[in-house]
């Protein structure tokens, strides 16, 4: 993470020398936006988190995005009313505003036999979950920390002699998912067209799916910064994202 118009401090929020009239705004939902939780469906969306992303959006001409390893219609759940452009699955699929088609890479469907062993792991291991996704799935072991290495061993053993599918390693838990697929395409897609295009991307996140979302913004100019090495917690990113809504506004 390479940049020159954020001052770095481990105790304080960075400050971002990007006025609201230039910047683009593409932000991860968990760990960032939200809180982990324990389970995927029990993220809490804080009070006034819709309010200031409206705000940031108006700010910013709609240039906003979140950039996340979920699907469209789970960020449409969680933030209902709030009219980003949305990239769900790591980059798979995009809808740039509310109400539009989402289009979908074409993608080649997933092993039957992957997700029948993946159902008889979550079966054995009471607190683990599967997690199915269009174009792949997340075996999650928050809620049975021994089964980690467990899983990555079986999965690693079902992708041996294929490429169209990688594993990825996440916040306890580990997915499959497409080749190639990635959130530095989703960045560089939405930094093609208005309202993104000619702005400074800014992305956050909180994951290693993130550092090519990161990666891809500095290469158009943008920024990166990352939760905790940046924000040292979800709730203090979103308070500096409430500040910078409420007070850049003179800016535009
Ligand atoms: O790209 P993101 O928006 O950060 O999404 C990444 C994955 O987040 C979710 O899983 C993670 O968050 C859960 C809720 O806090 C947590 O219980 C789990 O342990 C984490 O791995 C989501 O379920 C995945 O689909 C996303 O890819």
């Amino acid at each position: 993470m390479t940049d020159t118009t954020a001052t770095r401090d481990t105790t304080v929020s960075p400050h971002i020398d990007i006025a609201p009239g230039h910047a683009a705004f593409l932000l991860d939902f968990d760990g960032t936006l939200v809180d982990i939780a324990p389970t995927p469906d029990s993220v809490v969306v804080e009070p006034g988190l819709a309010e200031t992303l409206i705000r940031l959006r108006d700010l910013c001409g709609g240039a906003l995005a979140i950039v996340t390893g979920r699907p469209i219609e789970q960020v449409d759940h969680f933030l209902p009313g709030v009219p980003t452009a949305v990239c769900g699955e790591h980059g798979v699929a995009i809808r740039r505003h509310p109400g539009d088609p989402i289009s979908r890479d074409t993608l080649l469907e997933l092993p039957p036999a992957w997700l029948m062993e993946a159902e008889r792991l979550v079966a054995a291991w009471p607190g683990a979950s599967l997690e199915r996704k269009r174009a792949g799935f997340v075996l999650h072991y928050r809620g049975a920390p021994e089964a980690g290495s467990l899983m990555e061993a079986a999965m690693r053993s079902w992708l041996e002699g294929q490429s169209a599918f990688e594993l990825h390693p996440a916040k306890m838990a580990w997915e499959i998912r497409p080749a190639g697929i990635d959130k530095g395409n989703a960045v560089r897609a939405l930094m093609e067209a208005a309202p993104f295009a000619g702005r400074r991307p800014i992305f956050v996140g909180d994951d290693v799916t993130d550092m090519d979302g990161i990666r891809a913004a500095e290469l158009v100019g943008g920024v990166g910064f990352r939760i905790p090495e940046d924000f040292p917690t979800p709730h203090a990113f979103r308070m500096w994202l409430r500040h910078y809504a409420e007070v850049r506004a003179w800016d535009v």
